[in-house]
């Protein structure tokens, strides 16, 4: 039978393949042009919020929000556009950022289930700091956090608080001797005081977490310790972009977890750039180690807390298997691998964070020394007839409280976090299409002036004794946010801050390390001092 195609084969070969990749092309160029352009000018139910322009036609206003320090430009958009802000990013991504109560109220405690963390964020944390608390969402996150706030409560906390001091007297120790050795002591010494903060803390997260003794003041190759320290070195932009590509590529989480992977690491370093994943997945293997071991001795040891024949622990994992031991019937139980996720968790998330918040407070000290004077006084009655004060102590000690309550008002330790929109609805007079990103802006609320007064970007801790008229308790302070999700460890956190002060000032003296120093805040997941800090310290006794 005589056809078209054996007629013309060639033409019509061509005129296929042709019409293919034209169409092809004409649907991508449409599909970019209607993302870039059409989209964000004509379309998008957002286009008319305030905000600033659209920016760059390919990344919108990303360059700018790279160009700045961490939360800077988004507090000169809350200033000329707030209280609602959109901001146009990469590829036509839209991000809203709210100040007001009412929506933040709305996204992070009435509505949660429908804001969770974005699936690019759940995933990050997933695969540095555990699969937990800080991925879950809906009923499966309000089980297990109905099964790990006993061991977050104040009668614990108060049970924990002696443990904090063997570190803060060991961190003390260190930095008395060296400055005492220093060719003149009087003068005192310039530490990378981060450095420091960060080991004491990881001591203290790891005794009161797991009962875990790392002692990395001493010890810095300490197998959870060095494993954990090349973990969070990583923390950079680039990585955290390459890392998101990544567990992008499907099936690339489950084979980094597998010990076939591991074995094969290296042949990631074979590729350029790739090799930070092979540290990742090293490190993630040394810590899952060291957390099954935890586990297991916590599993013996709950055994024999149950029979009677040992004194009960404190710390966060052995209160948590004991109440999964005592669990009976078809309840919510933490499951081991659970239990090994919240190793990382509790490392990933009270860590860093606490380090951050200390160095953020001493640097305010030293750079406001009539504060740190003042300070000084409330501490050094306390510490001079109680040199290991309790939970109680702390929390009477009302002007260490308004350091640091203004310190992480100031500088928040995670300067923001992010929700995706999982339906459609209005929010603040707003309709906000299903999948939009919501920018939850915490250093950016934290120095609102609607909410603080004209002085909110000041250190003033005075201002925590006559809180503003317009000040509201659960959303003008985001530092540990509200809601369903607020930090488990906020009075953990704080309470360790406060000791770990209360000691170093009642003992030392910071000041800036040299003149028109200025801080340098990085913010990938947290913020914290890229230079590690510099500041000179010298010995009371020497001022
Ligand atoms: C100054 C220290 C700390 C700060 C500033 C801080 C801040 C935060 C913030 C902002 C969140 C919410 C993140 C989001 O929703 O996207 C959070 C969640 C969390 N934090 Fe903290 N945190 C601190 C210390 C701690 C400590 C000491 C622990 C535990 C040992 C901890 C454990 C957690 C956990 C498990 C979550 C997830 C809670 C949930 O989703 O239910 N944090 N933290």
């Amino acid at each position: 039978m005589v056809t078209l195609q054996t007629l013309f084969p060639e033409a019509l070969s061509k005129f296929s393949l042709h019409s293919v990749i034209l169409v092809f092309s004409l649907f991508v160029a449409y599909k970019v042009f209607r993302q870039l352009i059409l989209w964000p000018y004509f379309l998008s139910p957002l286009r008319s919020a305030p905000g600033p322009p659209l920016g760059n036609p390919i990344f919108g206003q990303f360059p700018s929000i790279l160009r700045s320090k961490p939360g800077v430009v988004h507090s000169k958009w809350a200033k000329e556009h707030g209280p609602t802000v959109r901001v146009v990013g990469p590829f036509g991504m839209e991000k809203m950022m709210y100040m007001n109560p009412e929506a933040l109220h709305k996204i992070l405690v009435s509505d949660w289930v429908e804001y969770p963390r974005p699936e690019f964020m759940r995933r990050v944390l997933g695969v540095t700091a555990g699969w937990g608390l800080l991925t879950t969402t809906g009923d499966e996150h309000r089980q297990m956090r109905k099964a790990m706030n006993p061991a977050f409560s104040i009668a614990n906390l108060t049970a924990q608080t002696d443990m904090y001091y063997e570190p803060i007297y060991g961190l003390l120790d260190i930095l008395r001797q060296e400055i005492q050795s220093s060719t003149d002591p009087s003068t005192g010494k310039v530490f990378h005081i981060y450095e420091w903060l960060s080991k004491a803390t990881l001591d203290i997260i790891c005794l009161t977490a797991f009962g875990y003794k790392t002692d990395s003041l001493h010890n810095p190759d300490n197998e959870l310790a060095d494993a954990y320290h090349k973990l969070i070195e990583l923390q950079s932009m680039p990585n955290l972009v390459l890392f998101i590509s990544l567990i992008t590529v499907p099936g690339f989480l489950r084979l980094m977890k597998t010990e076939w992977m591991y074995e094969h690491r290296s042949w990631l370093t074979l590729i350029r750039g790739l090799s930070p994943a092979a540290t990742l997945i090293e490190s993630m293997h040394r810590i899952n180690n060291v957390a099954s071991q935890i586990l297991s001795e916590k599993t013996s040891e709950a055994s024999a807390v149950m029979s009677g024949d040992t004194a009960s622990k404190r710390d966060i994992m052995s209160l948590l298997v004991q109440a999964r031991k005592r669990e009976v019937g078809e309840g919510y139980r933490l499951s081991d691998a659970d239990m090994i996720e919240q190793v990382l968790t509790f490392l990933g998330a009270g860590h860093e964070t606490t380090a951050s918040g200390l160095a953020w407070t001493l640097w305010l000290l030293a750079e406001h020394p009539s504060v740190q004077t003042k300070l000084r006084a409330e501490v050094t009655s306390l510490i001079s007839s109680n040199a290991k004060p309790d939970f109680r102590a702390l929390k009477q000690m009302e002007y260490l409280d308004a350091v640091i309550m203004e310190s992480l008002r100031v500088l928040p330790p995670v300067p923001m976090t992010l929700r995706k929109a999982g339906k459609s609805d209005f929010v603040d007079g707003v309709f906000v299409p299903k999948g939009t990103l919501l920018y939850i802006a915490i250093s950016v609320v934290n120095k609102f002036k609607g909410f603080w007064g004209d002085d909110a970007e000041d250190f003033r801790p005075e201002r925590w004794f006559d809180l503003p008229k317009c000040y509201n308790q659960h959303f003008s302070l985001l530092t540990f946010i509200a809601g369903p999700h607020h930090c488990i460890g906020r009075t953990m956190a704080i309470t360790e801050m406060k000791a770990v002060v209360a000691i170093l000032i009642a003992n030392l003296h910071f000041e800036p390390a040299f003149d028109g120093q200025i801080i340098q805040p990085t913010a990938a997941v947290t913020m914290k001092p890229d230079d590690n800090l510099p500041l000179r310290v010298r010995l009371v006794e020497n001022i």
